[in-house]
């Protein structure tokens, strides 16, 4: 059973992010650098059928960096990061009010490719999903529905999808082997490795971790920290720990709303809405 408490180590790395900076005048300061926004979310309502499940969210999520949402069981945080890829779409009865820009595009327009969206915001689940499949073609899914049939560049994209999500070392060897064979943590960063073969410049991650074992999530989480240089990742996580350790943002869920978004460090260490620190404090949730 997870606990709430945060400990003093994850806090530590919060500030790992900080690039030493030289001034005009020859100082040297210690600056966190400016991204941008890679999704812009206002005034976001959304019901299934009668049940308004999000309520008015507005965030702002900054692009290459790691932005976590956690909160209560039930309070919305999957709902909202489905959105972003219109997964809600699948949903009958689901009815969504309100603006989402990815690179300053409404993405619920009707002119929207639907297909594209997917590709350029990939998802990586729960519980890892590989295709019954050789993991060369768990990979090569993808690319191949986008047209790609020559056999050295889908080797090349294997190889380096492969490499991205840390797993290539593993699995190199037995890239015939069917992806469903291997273990739970292998397994998770195939499917990693599927999500970044089509080039995805957004990648959001619903509990990735939350049916592995801690070897296996430390494997992952150390993943995500390479992989935000180049990606802008959306976590959802039940372990606070977690969201302390690696994400750059984070968003405190209640009931459907955001009650605070704001750096991790000043999540954790000054939040600024009781209820925000009744949760990361463990007295509910
Ligand atoms: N397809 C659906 N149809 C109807 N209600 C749904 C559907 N999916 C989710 N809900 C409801 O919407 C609310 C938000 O659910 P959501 O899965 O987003 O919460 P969550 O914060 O991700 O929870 P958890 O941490 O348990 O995964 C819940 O009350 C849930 O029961």
């Amino acid at each position: 059973m997870e606990t709430n408490k945060i400990k003093n180590e994850d806090l530590n790395s919060l500030d790992k992010d900080k690039k030493r900076i030289k001034t005009f005048f020859g100082d040297e300061i210690y600056k966190t650098p400016k991204r941008k926004t890679a999704i812009n979310v206002k005034g976001l309502d959304l019901y299934y059928g009668d049940f308004q499940a999000l309520k008015k969210i507005n965030m702002e999520i900054k692009e290459k960096g790691i932005t976590a949402f956690i909160g209560p069981s039930g309070c919305g945080k999957s709902t909202t990061l489905k959105c972003f890829n219109r997964m809600n779409d699948l949903v009958d009865d689901c009815k969504i009010e309100g603006l989402i820009e990815i690179d300053g595009k409404d993405i619920n327009k009707k002119d929207v490719d639907v297909v594209r969206l997917r590709r350029n915001v990939g998802m990586v689940f729960q519980t890892p999903n590989p295709f019954s499949k050789s993991v060369y073609d768990n990979i090569i899914y993808g690319p191949k529905i986008d047209g790609i049939k020559d056999k050295d560049e889908l080797d090349y994209i294997v190889e380096k999808s492969l490499k991205a999500a840390s797993v290539w070392d593993e699995v190199k060897d037995k890239l015939d082997r069917n992806a469903l064979s291997f273990s739970g943590g292998q397994q998770q960063r195939i499917c990693i490795a599927r999500t970044l073969s089509v080039n995805p410049e957004i990648v959001l991650m619903d509990e990735p971790t939350s049916a592995l074992d801690p070897i296996s999530t430390a494997s992952i989480e150390e993943l995500l920290e390479d992989l935000k240089e180049k990606y802008t990742i959306v976590i959802v996580t039940h372990n606070m720990q977690q969201a302390a350790r690696i994400s750059d943002q984070t968003a405190f869920f209640l009931t459907g709303e955001v009650i605070e978004m704001n750096d991790t460090k000043e999540i954790f260490n000054d939040p600024k809405d009781k209820r925000t620190e009744d949760y990361i404090t463990g007295r509910f949730g």
